[in-house]
């Protein structure tokens, strides 16, 4: 069985519209994400991109697929074994950051380990460790709102590889940046998944930010094609 920390194969979605007629947008996807890698999922507007990664994400079931994440096969798997191991092997980062604002940086990103019942110190350093690792080291006590909006992303990242995830899912995770803050807070992103060994599905409509990933993958009527981005002008 495979141990990458992505392994998908024959990924359907159908989604039943408002007559009972049923809209195919997943028609077989396949991918294999590496550890250490980073792949770029574009595709317009529609195309399925959110489809894939909530299915990914274990947001919902996938039937009849073969979706392994980090060896443990979950195409069968119930909510219970799915919430379980969405807060164990995966992790999320959203355009918008959703950070709680009541908490500071190191709070933040300690809220998922906390949730997974380790101990506050632990916690605590953990993610202080993880924030300085992404230049934030200054910004430790500081409250959402008294950081910028790439310093925000910056703590969204922390706080999604908190948990040592194997799987880093990241929709738009710098569309609401400038250019610059993006360039920015994708190089913190990447190094940090190189230096942890994550494999990272990054969902963007960016192609000058797919053009920074290893590998880039585009959804065409429900399946992925690879994409030279380079070749792209
Ligand atoms: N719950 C739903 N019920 C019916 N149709 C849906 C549902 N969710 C998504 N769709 C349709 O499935 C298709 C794919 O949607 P999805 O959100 O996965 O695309 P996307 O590539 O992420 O788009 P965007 O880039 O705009 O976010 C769209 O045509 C959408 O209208």
């Amino acid at each position: 069985m495979s141990n990458l920390p992505l392994s998908l194969k024959g990924l359907h979605r159908d989604y039943t519209i408002g007559d009972g007629r049923k809209l195919a947008v997943l028609k077989g996807v396949d991918l294999e994400v590496q550890p250490g890698e980073l792949v770029g999922l574009l595709g317009p507007s529609g195309s399925g991109k959110s489809s894939l990664l909530h299915a990914v994400g274990l947001l919902e079931a996938a039937p009849n697929t073969r979706l392994i994440i980090d060896g443990e096969d979950f195409a069968g798997a119930n909510d219970r074994q799915r919430t379980a191991a969405r807060l164990k092997k995966i992790g999320f980062v959203y355009q918008f950051h959703h950070l709680l604002p009541e908490y500071t940086a190191v709070g933040n990103v300690a809220v998922p380990l906390r949730i997974l019942g380790r101990p506050r110190k632990e916690s605590e350093a953990r993610a202080r460790e993880l924030l300085t690792a992404l230049g934030l080291g200054e910004r430790l006590d500081h409250q959402p709102a008294q950081l910028s909006g790439g310093e925000q992303q910056r703590v969204a990242i922390a706080r999604a590889l908190a948990n040592k995830p194997r799987l880093l899912l990241a929709d738009e995770p710098t569309g609401n940046l400038d250019p610059e803050t993006s360039t920015q807070v994708f190089g913190a992103l990447k190094t940090i998944v190189k230096a942890q060994g994550v494999g990272a599905l990054i969902a963007t409509h960016n192609l000058e930010l797919a053009r920074h990933m290893d590998r880039v993958v585009k959804l065409v009527d429900g399946v992925l094609v690879p994409l030279d981005v380079h070749a792209t002008v």
